[in-house]
């Protein structure tokens, strides 16, 4: 039996007629489900939080822009003719120069530079065979590295090999292969020098301008800016993103344009705003160049990264749409679509879960606190960091990529603090959303020298965690400043973690910087 709750049209900074029409609501409780349900359209908004009504509208505007982002980079990634295969050799020495990385689309010209170069070399290599190829080899011989990783992957199918440097093969792909260091790699150490030097020899390793990364990434600011536009409508709407549409309005965009309407057009019929969904080439590129606006310190300004986390998004792995709203400088809203994060937690101590429910949707506003919801539109409930007080059961996260952030310092100031697990690396600002849900304790990013970060990395992130109870800071202990522009005035990192663990992590970190900056 559901409890009728109350019946209210919420207090609204902007009082059009219309708006306060369409977001009456009822709300219930049911005390066997033991949560709130609601109609109206962000009823599901204040069954979670009643202290706060300022953002309401926005928050709830942002939460269906960012789900439908997700759903179309989905989609992106489950089309076949995108993603037949990708072949992608990360050598994991920490130097990004060596970097081998092929993303193909079907009947594209990649797929036909690579099969005819592969054929020179005697390898018919067709998709079936990629995605049959369990690509078991010694990097170690072939190219005298620590340790490799290799991924392939075939539609959403994706399978991440690691080799030691004793050329045995790291779990869980030596459980799933049955297979043990004892196995003989030979055959593959010489079908694998050949692809290598097949890859290395043709031009492929561009960014093909039909790679799904290009079209979801553009395809997905169209979205979260229109449906902003359309959800808020105000005369000083300001929208600071990633992308612009320069490269589309050129000639050699015309394929990709088409796409991105014809992704973006579907994506919105299949919803609520379905009203919208026959924008021309020119609306698509309207809605990619609303997101010029610089920011500052002054007014409303929403900042959106359509996809972090690009690299992830390639690979298969973790990807987020990001969306924060600053207000006078300060972020107070914040939204992080994670399509690909479990459910259940991704710390370094949960050897249990299977992880088959995937897709979490975060959000926060400023004095509310931290909301977790199932990307399938379940209920929301409130999340917290780690209340852990002891670093020696901390976890940590950090970036996937040795080249996004320094992975020795954060070893040594893990080191510093008596951190037992290993770090958890996984892409984007799912990072922020882990550590909101307190799967682990600290995230360490340390960008290499010269790297500027950008507002839109972490705006959405930093409120998801503050407001989860979480302290985000510079290397120094400073908060993070989004009142400057685009870029985040940083010459060190970023650190987070929680209130009691703060001072021993800015310790650990001081000393690991002074240490580094004396070996030099
Ligand atoms: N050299 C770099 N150093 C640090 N971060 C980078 C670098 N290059 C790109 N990034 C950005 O880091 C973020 C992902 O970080 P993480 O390693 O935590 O997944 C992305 O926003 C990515 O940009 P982009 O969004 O353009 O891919
Ligand atoms: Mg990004």
């Amino acid at each position: 039996m559901a409890i009728n709750w109350f019946r209210a049209v919420p207090k609204l900074r902007h009082s059009e007629p219309e708006f306060i029409r369409s977001h009456a609501f009822s709300l219930s409780f049911s005390p066997t489900k033991r949560a709130f349900s609601g109609s109206g359209r962000i009823a599901t908004a204040l069954s979670s939080s009643s202290s706060s009504m300022s953002y309401e509208k926005e928050l709830a505007a942002a939460k269906k822009a960012a789900s439908l982002a997700a759903l179309l980079c989905q989609a992106i990634l489950s089309l076949s003719d995108f993603i037949t295969f990708c072949l992608r050799v990360d050598f994991k020495n920490g130097n990004p120069e060596h970097k081998l990385s092929i993303e193909s689309a079907s009947n594209s010209e990649h797929d036909n530079v690579i099969c005819d170069q592969l054929r020179m070399q005697n390898i018919c290599l067709s998709k079936t065979h990629v995605v049959n190829l369990p690509i078991l080899l010694p990097f170690k011989h072939l190219l005298d590295n620590e340790s490799a990783v290799v991924f392939v992957y075939h539609l959403q199918e994706t399978e991440s090999l690691y080799f030691n440097p004793d050329c045995s093969l790291s779990r869980p792909m030596a459980n799933q292969y049955n297979l043990s260091s004892q196995v003989d790699f030979s055959y593959w150490f010489s079908l694998l020098q050949k692809v290598q030097k097949a890859l290395l020899q043709s031009d492929v390793h561009s960014k093909s301008d039909k790679s799904p990364v290009t079209v979801a990434d553009y395809g997905s600011q169209a979205i979260v800016s229109l449906v902003l536009e359309r959800e808020l409508p105000c005369e000083s709407f300001s929208l600071v993103a990633e992308e612009d549409s320069g490269d589309l309005r050129k000639e050699s965009g015309q394929e990709t344009l088409e796409r991105i309407k014809k992704l973006v057009n579907d994506t919105l019929a299949n919803s609520d705003f379905s009203s919208v969904s026959n924008l021309t080439t020119e609306d698509v590129l309207r809605a990619i160049d609303n997101g010029k606006s610089e920011g500052g310190s002054s007014g409303q300004h929403w900042v959106l990264d359509p996809i972090d986390g690009t690299k992830g998004f390639v690979r298969g792995d973790q990807y987020a749409i990001a969306l924060g709203l600053l207000d006078e400088g300060k972020v107070v809203l914040g939204v992080l679509a994670c399509p690909n994060l479990p459910l259940a937690s991704i710390s370094g101590n949960n050897q249990h879960s299977s992880y088959d429910k995937v897709g979490c949707l975060f959000f926060a506003t400023v004095g509310t606190g931290t909301y977790m919801q199932p990307l399938d539109g379940s209920y929301p409930i409130k999340v917290h960091v780690s209340a852990t007080e002891n670093p020696e059961e901390a976890s940590f996260f950090e970036s996937f990529e040795a080249a996004h952030s320094l992975h020795d310092l954060s070893s040594s100031i893990a080191q510093k603090l008596g951190v037992k697990a290993l770090p958890v690396r996984i892409d984007s600002q799912a990072k922020y959303g882990a550590l909101s849900r307190g799967d682990g304790a600290i995230y360490l990013r340390f960008p290499h020298k010269g790297y500027r970060e950008k507002i839109w990395d972490h705006a959405a992130g930093c409120i998801v965690v503050t407001e989860a109870g979480g302290v985000v800071a510079d290397a120094a202990g400073n908060p993070l400043d989004f009142s400057k522009g685009k870029y985040l005035d940083l010459d060190t990192g970023i650190i987070v973690t929680n209130q009691k663990l703060m001072p021993l992590l800015l310790k650990a970190v001081r000393e690991s910087l002074e240490e580094k900056l004396s070996s030099l």
